[in-house]
């Protein structure tokens, strides 16, 4: 199975996001349907590997049966000022949940990484998410969690979580607080509120996932579909891991969102909102009606490309070009690696 030329995208994002500006990709057509690869630029091409695995699952083989038709999903607020983060959860098609971006860092000065973001700016943030919240929805309804991507030292979560708890009336959970599972035990048996731990980085980026369960290190995992090789993986990862799942996306285009829905629909348990309203920070998307949330909830379905949204969101020749090597590099990568 090879990609089709025409059928490398590339979007503008609606806000800066991860340190991007533009999300891009490759989507596979097999006998069960689309799949989309799309790691991110800074994997190499080892870390790629199960992103490939994923989108032929998702073309040759599909998805398995769903227990659900709905999901209800967060809406993601970027690392923006109050302002706007404001207008993101306003705008957010009803969800009823918000993860918040934390613990930005600056620009990497002279090859060390940039600070970490006051804590006064996190605090904003989400005083900002939680009085929009009480807009919509009436005083402390609905639920904040924040994600720090790892950024914060063990005393930096220690010290900043209790305040982002007051600013939230009460955090949902903090995904991945700081790096490493060790550290993360440590922000998780330290902290003087209780605020449940949720790994991420910790999950699909780890050789060992199961470290984070004997380690004691969690009360919730993050699976995405792509980084953890395709929706069986998960479900299965899920079953050995015996923690609340909340999915989440890898910032894909529809025709990868949906795989995470898919995971979502097939997961026996979903005890919170995922992390699957990102076609909202894409200013394009490939199929003609993206998956939106409506009420806080996307529905349950695959949407395939579409002609014209395609033309809308061609790459340039460059972008085609690399992501046509990426996809050889990878194939050639997946055949040395056993499932
Ligand atoms: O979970 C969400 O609300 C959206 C997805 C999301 O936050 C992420 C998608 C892709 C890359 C990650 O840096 C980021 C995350 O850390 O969870
Ligand atoms: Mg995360």
């Amino acid at each position: 199975m090879q990609p089709l030329r025409e059928l490398v995208y590339r979007t503008p994002l609606t806000t800066r996001f991860r340190g991007l500006d533009a999300r891009d990709g490759v989507l596979l057509r097999g006998d069960a349907g689309w799949g989309e690869l799309s790691p991110f630029w800074d994997y190499d091409d080892v870390e790629s590997a199960p992103w490939l695995r994923a989108a032929r699952e998702a073309a040759d083989l599909g998805f398995p049966a769903a227990v659900r038709d709905a999901v209800p999903v967060n809406v993601t607020v970027p690392a923006v000022g109050p302002q706007r983060a404001r207008e993101i959860v306003l705008a957010s098609g009803g969800c009823r949940t918000a993860k918040v971006k934390v613990a930005q860092r600056g620009p990497a000065v002279g090859g060390r990484p940039g600070d970490v973001e006051p804590l006064a700016a996190e605090a904003e943030r989400v005083a900002a998410v939680r009085a929009a919240l009480d807009e919509l929805l009436g005083p402390g309804a609905g639920a904040i969690r924040v994600d720090a991507n790892g950024a914060w030292t063990v005393d930096e979560a220690l010290a900043r979580i209790p305040v982002l708890d007051a600013e939230a009336r009460g955090l949902e959970y903090v995904e991945q607080p700081s790096a490493g599972v060790a550290d993360l035990a440590a922000v998780r048996r330290g902290l003087r509120v209780a605020v449940p731990i949720a790994a991420d980085e910790s999950i699909r980026r780890a050789s060992d996932p199961l470290r984070v369960v004997r380690e004691d290190a969690a009360d919730v995992v993050v699976l995405k579909v792509q980084p953890l090789g395709g929706v069986r993986a998960c479900l299965d990862l899920a079953e050995r891991v015996g923690l609340p799942v909340v999915v989440s996306s890898a910032l894909e285009s529809s025709v990868g969102l949906a795989a995470g829905v898919a995971l979502a629909a097939a997961l026996p348990e979903l005890p919170y909102a995922c992390g699957l309203a990102t076609a909202q920070l894409l200013t394009r998307d490939v199929v003609a009606e993206p998956l939106l949330p409506v009420d806080g909830a996307i529905a349950v379905r695959r949407p395939a490309p579409d002609a014209d949204a395609l033309a809308l969101t061609a790459p340039d020749d460059d972008t085609r070009d690399r992501w046509l090597a990426r996809y050889v590099r990878l194939a050639a990568q997946l055949e040395k690696v056993p499932a």
